[in-house]
């Protein structure tokens, strides 16, 4: 038998086609998406990751600076480590290694040109008992995370023509004090449309100091990607040395979830630094019942099972994970609009859903993978909203 006429299915696939073009070009422009959180969260770390993976990663100007970050990071880590020795008083093992830690201790950061005898030094100590005793007790005083990487690599790094692989880029840290944006293209699946669109991805500081800027880039974001460093539940923030910093992540997320000028955009949190979480929870010294003592009465749900995984990691990732779904939740519902707690009736609270994802930015695989989830989503978003209906 012979159809005459135009068949309803190719009329409504040429429709979704036009309507998806429409937005293309709407969007030409750009998607825009905004990376939050605390400080050394990882955030600086995504936008590192989004350099090698969708532009043409680092130039010879910009690895020049990364190596001198990388320096000032052995001298940040090697020093912590030396001043707390007395702090948590802990000897050297060995005697000798006295003249190395008074050598480190007068250091003055701000006109030091590294010379080789500072090399020499910061190895000797490195591999002193004492200081590995310290450093296995880092929860108690504020070194950066990325200490044992350099450590461990003195005598790579002291090189006169030392440069920076992608791994010491990605572990490298430097705070941020500014906003910056970059800007990429992403190739969209052909059940989406095809082509590819543009982003633009924005960096912001995440310490105390830095968050009062966050309000200037508010404006017209897509999505929120909220980090939180699930490793630290057992330390306290640099800004005030009291509050513990994965509370001030939970604090942090409260308010932007719940803040009036981001409530069009969706929010995507990735509980990042997951290999560091899954080495403290398997052999640290700390438990998280002791930061949070609820951890004891935690269940972990058979959906949230993995056989291939460590029990107890499983459990203090999701344990961690829902606090952030609960405050998405905390949303009432009236009259067929969702409600922030402390807002009037009559605002316009339109209803969301806040996605997570376990991450370890530093691992370029893994952040590939998540990160064609993301754009997928934020595509799905934009297509939902002009009523196309792609699952
Ligand atoms: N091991 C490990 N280190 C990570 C991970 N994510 C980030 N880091 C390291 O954590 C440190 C801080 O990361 P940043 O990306 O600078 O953090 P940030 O959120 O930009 O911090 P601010 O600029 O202060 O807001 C860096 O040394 C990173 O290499 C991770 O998943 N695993
Ligand atoms: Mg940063």
């Amino acid at each position: 038998m012979v159809f005459c006429g135009v068949d309803p299915n190719r009329r409504q696939s040429r429709e979704l086609e036009k309507k998806i073009t429409a937005w293309m070009k709407d969007y030409k422009k750009a998607i825009k998406i905004l990376l939050l959180g605390a400080g050394e969260s990882g955030k600086t770390t995504i936008i590192k990751q989004m350099k090698i993976l969708h532009i043409s990663g680092f130039s010879p100007e910009e690895k020049r600076e990364k190596a001198q970050d990388i320096r000032n990071n052995i001298m940040e880590g090697i020093t912590t480590l030396t001043r707390n020795l007395d702090e948590l008083n802990i000897e050297l093992e060995q005697e000798e290694n006295q003249e190395a830690k008074d050598y480190i201790l007068s250091i003055d950061p701000e006109n030091f040109n590294f010379p080789e005898e500072f090399y020499v030094y910061t190895m000797q100590l490195w591999s002193d008992a004492g200081i590995q005793e310290v450093y296995s007790q880092q929860h108690r005083f504020q070194l950066i995370d990325c200490a044992k990487y350099f450590l461990d690599k003195v005598d790579v790094v002291k090189q006169p023509d030392y440069e920076p692989t992608i791994q010491d880029i990605l572990h490298s840290r430097r705070r941020t004090t500014d906003i910056q944006k970059i800007e990429f293209e992403v190739k969209v699946p052909k059940k989406y449309g095809g082509g590819s669109l543009n982003f633009w991805m924005y960096d912001v500081g995440g310490q105390r100091g830095e968050r009062k800027k966050w309000i200037q880039v508010f404006d017209g974001i897509q999505a929120v990607l909220f980090l939180v460093s699930t490793s630290c539940f057992d330390l306290v923030i640099r800004e005030d040395e009291e509050t513990n910093r994965l509370q001030e992540s939970i604090n942090i997320f409260r308010s932007m979830w719940n803040s009036r000028f981001l409530k069009y955009s969706g929010f995507i949190v990735f509980l990042n630094k997951q290999d560091i979480l899954k080495e403290k929870v398997t052999h640290g010294r700390t438990r998280i019942a002791e930061y949070f003592p609820e951890y004891n009465n935690y269940k972990l749900l058979s959906k949230d099972r993995d056989s291939q995984e460590n029990e107890e990691y499983l459990r203090a990732r999701c344990f961690i994970r829902d606090k952030f779904i609960d405050i998405s939740k905390q949303v009432v519902k009236r009259e067929g609009r969702r409600l922030a707690p402390g807002l009037q009736p009559q605002d316009d609270w339109p209803a969301r859903e806040c996605y997570c994802h376990f991450t370890t930015a530093t691992d370029t695989n893994n952040v590939r993978i998540v990160f064609e989830d993301v754009h997928n989503m934020i595509i799905m978003w934009n297509l939902s909203e002009i009523g196309v209906n792609v699952s």
